[in-house]
């Protein structure tokens, strides 16, 4: 610690190692359910649209939960609220695997969510306490390149953990609750140290107030932004974290271990491309068109997939890019279209209509896959599904494009405007 009560580098970075822990072992936890997917299907005649509620359960509270999330990270600090919210993760990761049916399983994936989200914004306000403009940036993306790895190693995880997978579905999901486990002591012993550094540090400022009025001023780039953030993370999330490498598996006839290995190849390239693009995008100093070409790549992607003798290296490739740009960019971007007064308000709203596109999509998905009785005797039965996706992804790419060309050449107009006073009253 510094004699005036900032934190030392060396806390700052110590604080941002616990943190990316802690997100690894959430985002590992929140990705079990795609690998589990097959075997709850034949063990425990799971229907898809069952499968699907498992990951969208995890969305729906957060269409309300997460502005509540926010303004008690404000409340309380992210400290407090970081360590809270992993407890709560560890508790429905556990009820999910300890369940003996699907209304428990699907009330830990609740649970789970509930923490889920709110920890997330809780992270992101621990390293905006700990590091500078300078640094931020970076470490934000550090912090997102290892709950990636998280993610990668659930989808590695029939071939890491094949023993486990041999012995059935339960086994899989008791080693995720003992990642959420390690998720929540990363967070005990971030909280430890943050509460000795408030102990000597100066008040930190009161935070601005949250003014429904103020979304009204929000420009039309950020509106195009929201429908992206929606449309994409619905596809990607939905499609990578639930339903892919069950197709897979039935349309590519891929087996469990090589399913969800072409699948963590995404999430593996995200750890080391993501600060990489990321830091591309500053010193270029161009956001739109990187975004739209991320963007642009998802429909692409999905379409490869769809070719009856796909080579999945090409879809899971162009995946990968767009996985590791869109949201390189999308949060930069973010804070560089609102300014920091608004940034708050403006990622609370990204993130409820993100939370109700990804739990649609999930329940849209599972729903016409069971209604074409998609399987592996009928493959054409998950035709409606990628059309679905990649109807949505279109659509979320026209946005990007939108984006770019109400942005100007030069990203001018993504410059924060002042629609309010800095002293005007809240
Ligand atoms: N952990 C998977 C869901 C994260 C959703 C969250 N609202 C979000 O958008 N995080 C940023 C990211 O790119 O994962």
């Amino acid at each position: 610690m510094n004699t005036d009560g900032t934190p030392s580098r060396a806390m700052a970075w110590l604080v941002c190692a616990l943190i990316a822990a802690a997100l690894y072992g959430n985002f590992y936890v929140y990705d079990s359910i795609g690998p589990v997917a097959d075997l709850l299907q034949q063990q425990r005649g799971f229907a898809d649209t069952q499968i699907g509620l498992l990951n969208a359960i995890y969305s729906l509270p957060n269409i309300v939960l997460i502005l509540v999330g926010g303004v008690l990270v404000d409340r309380f600090g992210a400290a407090r609220m970081t360590m809270i919210t992993a407890a709560i993760c560890f508790a429905g990761a556990l009820l999910t695997a300890l369940s003996p049916n699907f209304a428990g399983m699907a009330a830990g994936r609740l649970l789970f969510g509930i923490g889920a989200e709110t920890f997330n914004i809780a992270t992101l306000a621990a390293i905006a306490d700990y590091f500078g403009a300078g640094t931020l940036a970076f470490a934000m993306g550090l912090g997102l390149s290892i709950g990636r790895l998280g993610s990668y190693s659930a989808d590695m995880s029939p071939n890491w953990f094949a023993t486990a997978y041999a012995s059935g579905w339960q086994q899989p999901l008791l080693i995720a609750a003992a990642f959420g486990a390690t998720s929540l002591a990363a967070s005990l012993v971030y909280g430890l140290i943050d509460r000795r550094r408030t102990a000597s540090a100066p008040p930190k400022p009161v935070a601005e107030k949250f003014v429904f009025r103020d979304l009204l001023h929000f420009r039309k780039a950020y509106w195009y932004l929201l429908a992206l953030c929606v449309l994409w993370y619905s596809v990607i999330l939905a499609f990578r974290s639930t339903f892919s490498i069950k197709y897979f598996q039935h349309v590519h006839g891929l087996d469990l271990g090589t399913a969800g290995e072409m699948n963590s190849y995404v999430f593996l390239a995200a750890v080391f491309a993501t600060p990489a693009f990321g830091w591309l995008c500053d010193r270029v100093g161009r956001y739109a068109p990187f975004l739209a070409f991320g963007a642009l790549l998802l429909p692409l992607a999905l379409w490869t997939m769809t070719w009856p003798h796909a080579n999945l290296w090409i879809g899971t490739a162009l995946i990968g890019v767009s996985f590791s740009l869109v949201p390189a960019v999308m949060w930069p971007l973010t804070s560089r279209l609102l300014g920091p007064t608004r940034f708050g308000t403006g990622i609370g709203l990204m993130w409820v209509a993100q939370n109700a596109g990804i739990a649609g999509a999930n329940l849209v998905a599972g729903w016409l896959n069971d209604r074409a009785g998609a399987s592996a005797q009928n493959p054409a039965g998950y035709d409606a599904m990628m059309l679905f996706f990649g109807g949505a992804s279109v659509i979320g790419a026209v946005c990007a494009l939108l984006l770019w060309f109400s942005a100007g050449r030069r990203d001018q107009e993504l410059a924060p405007t002042s629609h309010r006073p800095a002293n005007a009253p809240a």
